[in-house]
């Protein structure tokens, strides 16, 4: 059986959109969905779960995930995945002190909660900053899919 995964992202200027629609791109087991301001609807069956958001207001969430995620939680917590991880946009540029506190926001949301593991595979992208966002962010979701296949970490050496 095949596992599935889930990228749940929110944008709201179309960044975080692009940059998680080129990363799931090459992965046929992988589920896009958008958080939006309606309640979501999570069905279930992912054992691996991805949310991704851009950081706005000063360091924080997308209200977006602010609003939904103790829904979230509870939906998830009721079947934990076994594999996770955070995307998270942020502009050093224009925001440098604050930049990609959407990482600390998770973090407040998370701990303690069933969701917690995700916050051990963290992924901050900076498209406007670093041209190989798409290598570094691309490696990260490598990692944590081949994970959640169950398979060695090291299997695709093998294949070579
Ligand atoms: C009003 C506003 C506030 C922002 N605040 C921050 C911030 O505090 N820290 C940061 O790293 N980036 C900040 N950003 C940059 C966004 O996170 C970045 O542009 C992101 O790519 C937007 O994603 P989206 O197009 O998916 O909404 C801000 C952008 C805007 C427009």
């Amino acid at each position: 059986m095949t596992s599935r995964a889930l990228l749940l992202f929110s944008s709201a200027r179309g960044q975080t959109r692009r940059v998680c629609r080129v990363l799931a791109a090459p992965h046929a087991a992988l589920d896009l969905i958008e958080l939006t301001p309606e309640p979501p609807r999570y069905s279930g069956g992912h054992d691996v779960v991805i949310f991704a958001s851009p950081t706005y207001g000063q360091g924080e969430l997308h209200h977006v995930w602010t609003t939904h995620l103790p829904q979230l939680i509870q939906s998830f917590g009721a079947a934990p995945p076994t594999q996770g991880g955070l995307l998270v946009l942020g502009d050093r540029r224009y925001h440098g002190h604050t930049f990609a506190g959407a990482v600390n926001a998770f973090h407040r949301h998370l701990r303690g909660t069933p969701l917690a593991p995700l916050l051990g595979r963290i992924c901050v992208v900076d498209p406007r900053e670093n041209p190989a966002w798409q290598q570094h962010a691309s490696a990260w979701l490598d990692v944590i899919l081949q994970e959640g296949s169950g398979g060695p970490y090291d299997d695709a050496d093998h294949h070579h």
